[in-house]
């Protein structure tokens, strides 16, 4: 039988090993067994010495909401010193709402978190949601959600503030085999008495047999990412900001429906959106395509341009942002690009106005006019190697971990990268 230790810490291993070092990673501990789990796999190997160049920081937000929390962030630091982790705690100091407390707790802990982050220089904030964590999310989700359909969990990648990545690490592991990694390793951890407490939907959804649970049928959403994996591979191609789908392609997204849904995150990747059209847009589009009409469709900010050769899709230029990233920092521009400016200058990110001067005709021309342009504040040219230009591919937030990763990472590849992690390094 596997032991728990062997799933713990190859998760561990395996983000590890996922970073382009140097890297610095925020591991959010808030004490409880999970997120202990997490720091303590992840510094075990961190010294063996087999993953040079990665920094690990901890950082605890005490949200004051009951007595002893400063001092459960206390035990936190003192396991931190004992494994050689830096560690910082920051205070929810803001008045506390009477309604929604646990969503602003929430949202006061990703801003800290946030926060903390940039201080440390971070590159990833490691949170360590479960599996169980992941099946009470798509609970929660399947009840509110009226055709029982959308279902989407918790994505193991999630941009935060447009400049910070929070990674789960532990969304396929069950929290028995944390809890276990963690008693052969003698340590203890904070039982949070509101994780008891039925007041809260999450609790209520843990605590039961609830038959909600079995909506996700990981088995058939896992077919039909293959599937649209597939779709993507064989039907589409990316060249100057455009995606182009043959004559065949068009016809696939028609008849599959695991076609039509990567088709849609595609348009999502195109027009930087973090979500997939709307039902109504999407029905507009299915009759466009159903037409075989060459003309153009506009939705979602895609232009969808139906020519001889096939489907064109690329970012509308209209409404295309105007960006100052300050020197040495990180944002994200328009949904489609993350930019890390590596100078002491601000760069100004603009649409850009070259593409008939790139020899560019037809749709690669017209997708050219929403293309990243970057200049020094003055009006100088930017230097080659001074920015790092990431494309960003904006529905991964709207993805299953584990069940859609073909279809994420095909999409990823199609936009000339992986989105996040990074390729491992060997
Ligand atoms: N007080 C805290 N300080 C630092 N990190 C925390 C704290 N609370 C939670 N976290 C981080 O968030 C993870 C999830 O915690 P938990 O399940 O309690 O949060 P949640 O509110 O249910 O989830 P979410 O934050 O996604 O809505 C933890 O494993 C830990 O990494």
């Amino acid at each position: 039988m596997a032991r728990a230790d062997d799933s713990v810490i190859e998760a561990a291993d395996r983000l590890l090993k996922s970073f382009k070092r140097p890297a610095t990673l925020l591991v959010a501990v808030s004490g409880g067994s999970d997120s202990l789990g997490l720091l303590l796999s992840l510094a075990e190997l961190c010294a063996t010495g087999d993953y040079p160049g990665i920094r690990l920081r901890a950082c605890t937000v005490d949200h004051d909401l009951r007595a002893g929390s400063a001092e459960e962030a206390q035990g936190v630091a003192q396991i931190c010193a004992r494994l050689g982790v830096a560690h910082a705690t920051r205070r929810w100091s803001g008045p506390k709402p009477q309604a929604g407390l646990q969503a602003a707790a929430r949202a006061s802990r990703y801003a800290l978190l946030v926060d903390a982050a940039g201080e440390t220089g971070a590159d990833a904030i490691l949170s360590a949601h479960t599996l169980d964590d992941q099946r009470e999310t798509v609970a929660m989700r399947a009840a509110r959600s009226k055709e029982g359909i959308g279902l989407s969990g918790m994505a193991d990648a999630v941009l935060l503030e447009g400049a910070v990545w929070l990674l789960r690490p532990f969304l396929g592991i069950g929290r028995a085999e944390i809890r276990s990694f963690l008693q052969e390793h003698e340590q203890g951890w904070i039982d949070d008495p509101s994780n008891s407490n039925p007041k809260f939907e999450r609790v209520r959804v843990r605590s039961g047999d609830d038959p909600r649970l079995s909506a996700t049928e990981p088995g058939r959403r896992f077919s039909l990412a293959v599937r649209g994996a597939d779709f993507l591979r064989d039907h589409v191609q990316a060249t100057h900001e455009t995606f182009t789908l043959s004559p065949n392609g068009v016809r696939a997204a028609l008849g599959d429906p695991a076609a039509w849904r990567a088709l849609l995150l595609l348009a999502a990747t195109a027009g930087g959106r973090p979500h997939i059209i709307e039902a109504r847009a999407a029905g507009r589009l299915r009759a466009f395509l159903a037409s075989d009409t060459l003309s153009r469709l506009t939705a979602g900010r895609v232009v969808f341009d139906r020519r001889r050769d096939g489907l064109h899709l690329y970012r509308e230029c209209r409404d295309v942002p105007v960006l100052a990233v300050p020197a040495a920092s990180v944002a994200l521009w328009d949904g489609r690009y993350r930019l890390a400016n590596r100078t002491d200058r601000a760069i100004v990110v603009t649409a850009s106005r070259e593409g008939a001067e790139q020899g560019l005709h037809g749709p690669a021309l017209r997708a050219a006019s929403a293309a990243p342009s970057l200049i020094f504040e003055d009006g100088a040219r930017v230097p080659d190697g001074a920015v790092r230009l990431e494309r960003v591919i904006a529905p991964y937030t709207h993805f299953l971990p584990r069940f859609d990763l073909p279809l994420a990472q095909t999409l990823a590849a199609l936009c000339g990268r992986l989105p996040f992690p990074a390729p491992p390094n060997e």
